[in-house]
């Protein structure tokens, strides 16, 4: 049974690998997942100089899921690149970064240019929890044209978009209209769910600090979402651009049914950081069962191929 994908050129051995944020930043956690049975390692996303993220509490997570507003703590452009360039293991590492400003991307992917060791740039154009800005890049269509359309005078290497949840048939239509006029390497859907609340009743308050209790939401109340997102962007975008499935996976069932939906590989994030390193192994050892149950010798066997009726 084969459960490897190829993103357009990038082979990775299992099509399950973490999302970025989760266990991502420090080198002992990118160490731990370069070793790990991630099929790929996906990086914090990083800025141009180190931050300490958003006041604490900013993480929650009840049975539904989690809800974060972190407000992006990263070590750092240059402390990525670097640990890319001393890395000696041949697993495929997706560099996700997330400037505040279309002008601190910029500066950030003419350092990521002149590295080597990257597979591919994950660009994140959906972080709902900064202070310092007010909307996502993602839902700004005018703004991510033009971003783009400079963007790729100057950047030729493999760059991948990560996207936030969209809604409505014509956002996504707009988007993926966007997208298919330049060489996107692949579309990760979807980041967390923007500015949910999660409330304590015993206190009768908020259970994050940042941003008076709103932040992104993630896990399995998410997956209806972002399966859709998964489907409709594989039903609009160029065929050449492989999708990656991302929201509320918790089981190789989960996993089947992003692949059924168009996804040629998944990440993993509230549940990893739940389950630590061992999610990887359980839902490549539970997605493997259900192809052999079904008698699918491959994830092009199915992919794609949800029905309607
Ligand atoms: O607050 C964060 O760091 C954060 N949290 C998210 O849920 N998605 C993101 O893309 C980011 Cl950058």
């Amino acid at each position: 049974i084969d459960i490897s994908t190829n993103i357009n050129g990038i082979k990775i051995s299992s099509c399950i690998m973490n999302a970025s944020g989760i266990l991502c930043c420090t080198e002992k956690e990118l160490y731990n997942l370069m070793m790990s049975s991630s099929g790929a390692v996906v990086t914090k996303s990083c800025t141009i100089k180190p931050r300490k993220g958003n006041l604490k509490p900013r993480y929650f997570e009840w049975k539904g899921g989690s809800i974060n507003s972190m407000g992006l703590p990263n070590l750092g452009i240059d402390f990525y690149l670097n640990f890319l360039e001393k890395k000696n293991s041949k697993k495929p590492f997706l560099l996700s970064i997330s400037g505040l400003s279309i002008e601190e991307n910029y500066l950030i992917l003419r350092k990521a240019n002149i590295s080597s060791n990257m597979n591919a740039i994950e660009l994140n154009l959906s972080c709902p929890n900064l202070l310092e800005k007010d909307k996502i890049l993602g839902y700004d269509f005018s703004k991510i044209s033009d971003f783009l359309e400079n963007l790729f005078q100057f950047y030729k290497k493999p760059l991948g978009v990560k996207l936030p949840p969209y809604f409505e048939d014509f956002h996504f239509r707009k988007m993926a209209f966007i997208l298919n006029k330049y060489p996107i390497y692949f579309v990760t859907c979807i980041n967390s769910l923007p500015n949910g609340i999660c409330i304590d009743i015993n206190k009768e308050s908020v259970v994050i600090h940042p941003k008076k209790g709103f932040g992104g939401i993630g896990g399995l109340s998410i997956k209806p979402f972002a399966l859709a997102n998964v489907r409709k962007f594989y039903t609009y975008l160029r065929k050449d651009i492989p999708i990656i499935g991302c929201g509320g996976i918790c089981t190789g069932k989960d996993v089947f049914e992003y692949i059924l939906c168009g996804a040629s590989a998944v990440q993993i994030g509230t549940q990893f950081l739940k389950e630590g390193i061992p999610v990887f192994d359980r839902l490549i050892k539970e997605l493997i069962t259900i192809l052999k149950n079904k008698n699918y010798s491959s994830l092009n066997s199915f992919k794609g191929k949800l029905n309607v009726f």
